[in-house]
């Protein structure tokens, strides 16, 4: 039967189908785990006295509440001391794999689970994490989910799932120098809106997407949950092949071939219908930013700031009234003239090693603007160390950025590495609500092109307006 890729991924996967309307019960194929959303499933196995179903596809890491820098100290805030050690503890109880602080393999969760190998074509992937979409990149069905289902799934290695509708997002064209992937989920999320993925899975297909890296297509699945939508997915190709091959957990010998011949079938049938389609032209894009308080309140940078009076609807003009008094902006303001204080390049969406070659590759023999702080902190410590190798930690010390450990960061308020309120940052992250990076802060989400040069000129700005 004809199926587009989500459909065959699924039905690769399913248990037991649900009768009349009831969920299926999927197979998960690698859980994810990190401090935030993982002490209460833990406890509830503990109560029910159960065991970890398949420690061995499970992993975990430490990410939202570590410190950046003086990684070897003993973490100062209590409750982010408490959320650590109780992963920690959970993780030996039950005997998880769990890269820490301080070893070679921790970071963000979905920086870690690529680049160990272990995110592969046609798996199902979840976390107890929204962004787990970002896996959806190697044509993994990969998907955030809630404490309970945690549980679930450390109790079963199973979940009960309501099939997805799929949605078809083509971008055709060539991407213009200076434009990139950020660019593209940005200007999709303000074409469809926050709303506009709800309850679908969205399949990434054109030339555009095709063209683009293995970190690129990963930034781009990222941050469809900004749309709504459950997951994002890009059909394996050589370009995926080539980003495994001899990874730590990637199959190796005849047993990739077998993979790659399997992973090779993973893609929509001709024919095969969507439930919804929608197309952008790349060609089209220039760099884009975020004026308001969600990721679907953004504008070409050319633009300026929206005007509330030009907004029929009344429900959407309070909510952009509501977002300009929270950003502090006035209607018409052109968006390069908004001068920021910080520049965050990091987070799960944008801190990988090709994120830091961006941004170092703008930084390079320049200084940062005197008013803005630049905190650059990698997805992973294999990142850091990947960095460190090709002297990116030196041009960023000497553009007067501060280069960090790895971990979330700044993406969210949940460790030291916050805005201070009132605070206006230009951020590589994929949050912009109220209070996101740090109370009172204002966030501004762009790519890391878009964020080094805004380190240089002091406002929101694009590689062009920096060339010398
Ligand atoms: C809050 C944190 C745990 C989180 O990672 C949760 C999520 O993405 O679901 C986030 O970025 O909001
Ligand atoms: S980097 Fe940000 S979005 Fe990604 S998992 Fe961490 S907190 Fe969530």
């Amino acid at each position: 039967m004809l199926g587009t890729l989500a459909e065959k991924v699924w039905r690769d996967h399913v248990v037991r189908r649900g009768e009349a309307g009831a969920p299926d019960l999927l197979y998960i194929d690698l859980h994810l785990v990190h401090e935030v959303t993982s002490p209460q499933a833990f406890d509830g196995l503990r109560l029910a006295n159960r065991p970890v179903r398949r420690p061995d596809l499970t992993i975990a890491t430490e990410d939202h509440n570590t410190p950046t820098e003086d990684i070897f100290a003993p973490i100062k805030d209590p409750v982010s001391r408490v959320q650590i050690e109780t992963l920690r503890k959970n993780c030996e109880e039950f005997g998880i794999r769990l890269h820490p602080l301080g070893d070679d393999e921790q970071g963000i969760v979905h920086v870690v689970g690529p680049q160990l190998g272990l995110t592969q074509p046609g798996m199902t992937v979840v976390c107890g994490d929204s962004h787990t979409s970002t896996h959806g990149a190697f044509g993994a069905l990969a998907f955030g989910i809630g404490t309970s289902e945690v549980e679930h799934v450390l109790a079963t290695q199973t979940l009960p799932l309501t099939p997805f509708k799929t949605m078809a997002i083509t971008i055709e064209g060539d991407l213009p120098e200076g434009s990139t992937a950020k660019d593209i989920i940005l200007a999709v999320i303000a074409k469809i809106g926050t709303g506009g993925g709800q309850g679908y899975v969205l399949e990434y297909r054109g030339k555009a997407i095709e063209q683009l890296s293995m970190e690129a297509r990963m930034t781009i699945c990222n941050m469809s949950i900004e749309a709504g939508a459950r997951a994002g997915m890009i059909a394996p190709d050589e370009t995926t092949f080539e980003y495994l091959k001899g990874r730590p957990h990637a199959p190796t010998g005849a047993d990739w071939d077998a993979a790659v011949a399997y992973w090779k079938t993973l893609k929509t049938d001709e024919g095969a219908t969507f439930d919804a389609e929608v197309t952008l032209n790349a060609a089209d894009l220039e760099p884009f930013v975020t004026w308001g308080t969600n990721p679907g309140q953004g504008l070409p940078l050319s633009g300026s700031v929206p005007d509330p009076k030009d907004v029929a609807e009344a429900a959407e003009r309070e909510a952009v009234e509501q977002a300009l008094a929270y950003m502090d902006l006035a209607p018409g303001t052109k968006l390069r003239d908004i001068a920021v204080d910080a520049v965050f390049i990091g987070s799960c969406t944008n801190g990988r090693i090709e994120d830091l070659r961006a941004a170092a590759e703008i930084m390079r023999g320049r200084t940062k603007h005197p008013d803005v702080r630049v905190l650059v902190v990698p997805g992973s410590a294999r990142v850091r160390l990947q960095a460190q190798a090709e002297g990116l930690d030196q041009v960023f010390t000497d553009f007067g950025a501060d280069f960090r450990f790895a971990g979330c960061s700044m993406c969210l308020g949940m460790n030291p590495d916050q805005l201070a309120p009132g605070e206006r940052c230009a951020s590589t992250s994929n949050r912009n609500f109220e209070g996101r990076q740090g109370k009172g802060g204002r966030t501004h989400l762009v790519s890391p092109l878009v964020a080094a040069a805004t380190a240089i000129r002091g406002t929101l700005s694009s590689p062009a307006d920096v060339k010398e």
